[in-house]
């Protein structure tokens, strides 16, 4: 596995971990990663006419000594800035000692047009704003329009959170070592990030795994093992059954765009559960998927002790009220048979006033699992303290959100994490912007809830659903709506299918 994020200070760990059972010292480390960030400058910016190499005084710098080295053995001219002397004995010292050029003081940088910049100021290590010589060399930058390679992360950019800490660097290109950090995918950190490259520089996997890390980035390697994959002798129901509660006569077309999503995951049957006076809308644009009535818990509970249903959405275009709280707490009561309930929308709001009555049931032994779908709106209505937290990231804000309502939650964004109560997190990066659309959460809602009915644990089918459902719309992208979600689905889930069996 390579998808584990590090923070800066396990990776410190890991580095430390490393060196103690070799191969490699710091020192060796250091060239391996030198050596990776000059193999990416030569490669792509050979014509650039001069590289500036800025290094700080950590051993983010002392990579930039190893750049600056071998690049001018490369013939490449190189100019080298420095921020600080690296401390007398350090690895970031006895780089600088190898490296045939003499510092300049950073005070006095001065870049030219048709120059590119190596940033080896602050790195992991970064502790406190940017400020002087640093965000004067980030200001001419900028002025000057010149590529930034980043070694690391952009100096200024937290790798614990991705936050910006005084001014940094916008990177075009961000080479980082062993494993990623949260900053490179939290946001705004993504963005400053550009494009990322990660190198291997000798950090072997068993390091990693001493570190019981617990947060990833969310790629299919991580719930591809969890992913359904119907049998030959499989039917329908065998293939778990949805229930999606539809809003009233003028709101049914949320429900029905999770009813599809849910149908297209490869549930076997859908259902619509809609309110009397909206069963005639619903009829008239369902085709596959069947159509209930459901205004009160009792209805409700006919439904599930009949049809046996395997997950339910609820929330989309539903409405804010009672009923919403008496079909979730109906739906999480069920103590067999129903994998999950997916709350979204109207149905995490419906709880702003009393989120304890959901948690608890959800805490409840054998309950269905929960999963919350917030945007950034719908988290502050039912975790107001988390949310007003500055201190928390947002990844630690989900992580503390599922522990606390015994659910997973998936904080929706362009950086969407999803946490899970036992304390696992992912961090989302294929997102695209082409999902900034209406319905398109009513998808997803639909599209986890079609995982959970086919047995997939809850915190896989929400990490499947957020990459597969980002995946649909990047490969779609101009003049998508959320109509269109449900059937370009289809083509990454033929492709993940296909993966598991080879
Ligand atoms: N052996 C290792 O540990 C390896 C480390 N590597 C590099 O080492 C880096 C981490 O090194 P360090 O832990 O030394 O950290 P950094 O080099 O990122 O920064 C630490 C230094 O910067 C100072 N500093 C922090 N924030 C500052 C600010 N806002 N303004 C001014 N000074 C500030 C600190 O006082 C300290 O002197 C990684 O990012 C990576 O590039 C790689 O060489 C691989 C091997
Ligand atoms: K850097």
């Amino acid at each position: 596995m390579s998808n584990e994020l590090l923070t800066p200070a396990e990776m410190g760990e890991a580095d430390r971990k490393a060196i103690e059972a070799g191969p490699f010292d710091g020192i060796k480390l250091m060239r391996n990663a030198g050596a990776c960030v000059a193999r990416e400058v030569l490669r792509r910016y050979a014509a650039a006419e001069r590289v500036h190499v800025l290094c700080g005084p950590g051993n983010n710098g002392g990579d930039g000594y190893v750049v600056a080295r071998l690049l001018a053995e490369s013939g490449v001219p190189v100019s080298l800035w420095s921020s600080g002397e690296p401390r007398p004995g350090s690895d970031a010292a006895l780089a600088a000692g190898e490296c045939p050029l003499r510092p300049m003081p950073l005070a006095g940088f001065l870049p030219t047009t048709g120059s590119i910049i190596v940033d080896a100021l602050y790195g992991a290590g970064l502790s406190r704003a940017i400020e002087g010589d640093t965000v004067r060399a980030i200001e001419l930058a900028i002025t000057f329009g010149l590529p930034v390679v980043a070694i690391d992360l952009p100096s200024g950019i937290s790798g614990a959170n991705g936050r910006v800490m005084g001014a940094a660097f916008r990177a075009e290109l961000t080479i980082t070592f062993a494993r990623m950090k949260p900053g490179h995918l939290l946001m705004p950190g993504r963005e400053y990030c550009g494009e990322m490259v990660l190198s291997d520089i000798g950090i072997s996997d068993a390091v990693i795994d001493e570190l019981q890390v617990c947060t990833f980035r969310n790629c299919p390697q991580l719930w591809l093992g969890e992913f359904p994959v119907p049998g030959v002798d499989t039917h329908k129901y065998r293939r778990g059954h949805v229930g999606v509660f539809s809003g009233g006569p003028a709101s049914t077309g949320a429900g029905r765009l999770s009813a599809l999503a849910a149908a297209r995951s490869g549930a076997g049957a859908v259902t619509v559960l809609s309110p009397g006076n909206a069963l005639a809308v619903n009829a008239m644009h369902l085709t596959s998927i069947m159509l209930r009535k459901a205004d009160d818990g009792t209805e409700v509970e006919a439904f599930i002790g009949d049809r046996r249903p395997s997950a339910f959405v609820l929330g989309p275009g539903f409405g804010v009220g009672d009923k919403v709280r008496e079909f979730a707490l109906a739906v999480l009561a069920v103590r067999a048979g129903v994998e999950g309930l997916v709350l979204d929308a109207d149905g995490i709001t419906s709880f702003r006033e009393e989120p304890s009555a959901l948690f608890t049931a959800a805490a409840a032994p054998d309950a269905p699992a929960l999963v919350l779908t917030p945007h950034d709106g719908e988290f502050a209505r039912l975790f107001p303290d988390l949310a007003a937290d500055e201190g928390l990231s947002k990844l630690e804000r989900a992580r503390q959100a599922a522990a606390r309502s015994h659910g997973v939650v998936v904080a929706k964004g362009a950086d969407t994490v999803i946490a899970a109560p036992d304390g696992r997190a992912a961090i989302n990066a294929n997102g695209t912007p082409w999902l900034a659309t209406a319905g398109s959460g009513d998808v997803l809602a639909g599209l986890i809830a079609g995982l959970l009915a086919q047995g997939m644990p809850a915190f896989g089918a929400a990490c499947a659903a957020v990459w597969i459902h980002a995946e649909a719309g990047a490969r779609f992208g101009p003049g998508l709506i959320a109509e269109d979600l449900p059937l370009a689905l289809a083509p990454v889930l033929r492709e993940l299918t296909y993966s598991t069996e080879s």
